[in-house]
């Protein structure tokens, strides 16, 4: 079985996965969730599903990891009625910024969200659309820790468990889980 779902919900959201293979180098089942983003029951259903795993941790915030994890991030927080805030790849904030570099495959890039608003003390629910190696979420992470947030849990619509990203993620104390899983890279 390639794909599986860690919940019940009315719709079978794997089905509404595309896969682009060697997307955007050769080797990589790109997992495109565009497809399911524009099926309205589908959408419903997977906002459901992360809802039901947020609304009990009852976070203060969501944060969402540049770009597809503002997409869910934003209906996530609409749904259990909380506010959103944006991690953003280096450069695109206007304001005062504060941000971690962090390792990629190749070389190392730059995450920023604006300074003061994750309130220290704050009770953070992490959300970004995948999780493959773990390195973006984690980064994400350690930058809301630094501001003294407490992340209660990283959540993601599509897990890879081949690449270790959630393993990674409880390795580092940062509970993690996923809607659906997918095998492969
Ligand atoms: O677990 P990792 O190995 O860090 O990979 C996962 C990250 O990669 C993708 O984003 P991408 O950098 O492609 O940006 P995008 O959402 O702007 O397309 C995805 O949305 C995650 O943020
Ligand atoms: N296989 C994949 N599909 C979609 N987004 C990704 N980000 C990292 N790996 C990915």
């Amino acid at each position: 079985m390639e794909a599986r779902m860690s919940s019940n919900p009315t719709s079978d959201l794997t089905a509404l996965i595309r896969t682009i293979p060697d997307f955007p180098k050769p080797g990589i089942q790109f997992r495109d969730i565009t497809t399911l983003l524009a099926d309205g029951d589908g959408l419903r259903d997977l906002t459901a599903a992360l809802a039901e795993i947020a609304r009990p941790l009852d976070p203060d915030l969501i944060v969402g990891i540049e770009a597809r994890g503002f997409i869910l991030g934003a209906a996530l927080a609409l749904s259990i009625g909380k506010g959103f805030v944006p991690v953003r790849k280096k450069g695109k904030l206007p304001g005062k910024t504060v941000g971690i570099d962090y390792v990629l495959e190749y070389g190392t890039d730059r995450l920023e969200m604006h300074e003061g608003q994750v309130p220290q003390g704050s009770r953070v629910l992490l959300v970004d659309d995948l999780i493959a190696t773990g390195g973006t979420a984690n980064a994400a992470a350690q930058l809301l820790r630094e501001q003294g947030a407490i992340v209660l849990m990283a959540l993601f619509a599509i897990d890879l468990p081949a690449l270790g990203g959630i393993a990674a993620l409880e390795a580092d104390g940062v509970a993690a889980r996923a809607i659906m899983t997918f095998d492969g890279h």
